[in-house]
């Protein structure tokens, strides 16, 4: 057991009690608790009204002097105190809640949700604020209540669109992919992932608003429709004392500097608690990015019916991008198949559709994109195989995670920068595994062993920004095992780390797929033809949203049949033998750029920059025909292409 462990409650908690926010709670705390401590302060009354002494100097029995009806002011002043600081706390909280919801769910469910939100926010938002107040302060009369409610109503939208905005941000990034992809409940998602990220900001403007709900119940009890007389308040103190402010100066200071220390603790506490939920504290490396989604596919020629060594399977898969007018298509006749223990790689220039085969795959097509056509088949650890467009959403979150699962291209972003490493490993392990939270933690220390981090008990409570990228990608790897999924999809795992860590990565892929008692399958997307070789038994290779070659890699690589896979093997640069002897000594870049989706030519999208192309490419449309030795090729002049390899 850790040191931390063993103490006690209530020391862990002022031990994890952050210094810098020390003095601005104390602050604030003061702020808030001495107008509730009035009775013990004072035992004067502060509507109780004596002519005689009227605009008294400051006395012991009246510490602040009296007003302009002989009231006392220091009791004025702390019961005024409770009436604005509660009208503006209670109306901030129900417009933060309230928009932080609203926002939330607009950006993450997007479509109506996302209307409704943008909608209401700019209905009220055209409102200007004083004018909506006065309206209807007017309707329903002045008081406490009406003012919560016209509060909390005119400030909500801004609690709503700063939320929307983040959320918007965050959602795109990929730690929120990964948690979608280990299956993680949208609600959970929302209120463990996002709603944290997106805090910061919120706290700001929660420090902004209340400053400006005081001001403005101060404004309108100034104006008289605000508290009602003789109810005090500090808005009715500085009215009643703006007529005597030079004979008796004091009448106007107080309720000024109460207002201006108590707007000045609420931003100073919500900055320090920005600051504090910020776990980098402002001194992070500042290499976090936001990096596009995952990516990839699957990999095996003619579909096979149900055969026991599939785990996945596309079959016929098109995906178009829907637009105002025609629909245009991204992914079209996308077949493969993903066998049980191989690893099959998926290679092609940007752009030909690995990513979106992939997500599709998992079931996490971006808003936009829809299957037109095809079936998505995964088998499940129980071994029966499922059509994804059959399950329902909370069905498919039980696969992501369980059954199949995902690392991403950019570590640095793949893990939530907010939650504690370990906290993110026992919240994937619990989304899907029945254990309690110690059983849970033991079972990530032991994964973070196993994928090779030391101390791993140390490191279970760091966080994401305290590891190098290389830990972050191997953090990544034993949280996407924890569920001992079959199917494992790596998105370029190793494009953003050095070459030293690439290839400890890659060995550490291997070692996990040897070891792994049930079998692995490994999904491996990357430019790098070396790092396919070394690794994969098949390749699937894609060009411009189909797959144009797939089959042994050995076969594939020494002997390309595609022209394209040729081409691609002709302009990368590689150590590796079967790559160096396929193409000889130098490299040549292919000519021409792939055809965007919506202006792919007639016939073989290939044959503009096809150096062996004839007139029958442009009209004849090729389809993925199997060739011996487990190898299928879409070409008309395969035969020719297999000359020029061999
Ligand atoms: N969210 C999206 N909205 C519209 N078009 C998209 C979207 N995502 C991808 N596309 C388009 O779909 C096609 C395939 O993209 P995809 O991301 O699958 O390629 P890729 O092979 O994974 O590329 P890379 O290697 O760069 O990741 C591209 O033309 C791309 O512009």
């Amino acid at each position: 057991m850790t040191p931390q462990a063993q103490r006690p409650g209530w020391r862990r908690l002022a031990a994890a009690f952050p210094r810098r926010m020390i003095v601005p709670s104390v602050l604030l705390a003061a702020l808030i608790i001495i107008p509730f401590a009035a009775p013990l302060i004072t035992d004067a009354n502060p509507i109780r009204i004596s002519v005689r002494e009227r605009l008294s100097p400051p006395s012991w029995a009246h510490p602040l002097g009296q007003d302009e009806f002989g009231r006392d002011r220091l009791a004025r002043v702390l019961y005024g105190g409770q009436i604005s600081l509660t009208v503006a706390f209670v109306a901030t909280s129900i417009a933060c809640i309230v928009g932080t919801l609203f926002g939330l769910i607009g950006a993450y469910f997007r479509g109506p949700f996302q209307f409704v939100t943008t909608r209401m926010a700019d209905i009220v938002l055209c409102f200007p604020p004083i004018l909506l107040a006065l309206l209807v302060v007017t309707l329903f009369g002045p008081g406490a209540v009406t003012l919560v409610a016209v509060l909390s109503v005119l400030y909500f939208p801004s609690f709503a669109r700063i939320a929307f905005s983040e959320a918007l941000r965050v959602s795109s990034l990929d730690f929120v992919e990964a948690s979608r992809a280990l299956g993680t409940p949208s609600r959970r998602i929302l209120l463990r992932t996002i709603l944290p990220n997106i805090a910061g900001p919120v706290s700001v403007q929660y420090s902004l608003t209340a400053a400006a709900a005081i001001t403005i119940e101060s404004g309108l009890s100034f104006l008289g429709l605000g508290v009602v007389p003789p109810a005090p308040s500090w808005g009715q103190m500085i009215r009643g004392a703006r007529q005597f402010m030079e004979q008796d100066p004091l009448g106007i200071l107080i309720p000024c500097i109460a207002l201006t220390l108590t707007i000045y603790a609420i931003n100073f506490f919500c900055d320090r608690l920005r600051d504090t939920l910020d776990p980098k504290g402002g001194a992070g490396d500042g290499k976090d990015t936001v990096s596009r989604p995952i990516a990839s596919a699957v990999a095996g020629h003619t579909p096979v019916a149900d055969a026991p060594e599939t785990v996945a399977e596309i079959r016929d898969l098109r995906l178009d991008l829907a637009l105002p007018g025609a629909p245009v298509t991204l992914i079209e006749d996308v077949s493969l198949r993903l066998r049980a223990n191989e690893c099959t790689a998926l290679v092609g220039e940007s752009g030909s559709g690995k990513s979106l085969s992939s997500l599709a795959l998992m079931g996490l097509l971006p808003g936009g994109i829809r299957q037109s056509s095809g079936q998505l088949r995964l088998r499940r650890k129980s071994g029966e195989m499922v059509d994804l467009a059959t399950l329902t959403a909370r069905e498919l979150e039980q696969v992501r995670g369980h059954d199949v699962a995902m690392i991403f291209q950019e570590p640095m972003t793949s893990l939530n920068p907010v939650h504690k490493v370990g906290t993110q490993m026992v919240e994937a392990i619990q989304a899907h595994r029945p254990m309690s939270a110690e059983a849970a933690r033991k079972l990530a220390i032991t994964l973070l062993e196993r994928v090779g981090i030391n101390e791993a008990a140390r490191r279970f409570d760091g966080y994401p920004h305290e590891m190098s990228g290389g830990m972050r990608q191997r953090v990544m790897i034993a949280m996407a095992l924890s569920c001992e999924p079959r199917l494992l999809i790596a998105d370029e795992p190793t494009t953003a780390l050095d070459v030293t860590i690439q290839a400890e990565i890659i060995e550490l892929l291997r070692d996990l797929r040897r070891d792994y008692a049930d079998g692995l399958s490994l999904l491996f997307i990357s430019h790098n033809l070396g790092i396919v070789a070394d690794i994969a038994d098949r390749v699937a290779v894609m060009y411009s949203g189909q797959v144009v070659e797939e089959g042994p890699t050995d076969l594939v690589l020494r002997a390309p049949l595609h022209p394209y896979t040729r081409a691609l093997l002709e302009s990368m640069p590689s150590s590796h033998e079967a790559l160096h002897s396929a193409r000889g000594d130098r490299l040549q870049a292919i000519s021409g750029t792939p055809p965007l989706p919506n202006a792919r030519p007639s016939g073989c999208a290939f044959r503009d920059r096809c150096p062996i192309a004839i007139e029958a490419c442009a009209t004849i449309r090729p389809h993925l025909e199997p060739r011996p030795g487990e190898r299928a090729v879409r070409c008309i002049r395969a035969p020719e292409g297999q000359e020029v390899a061999a």
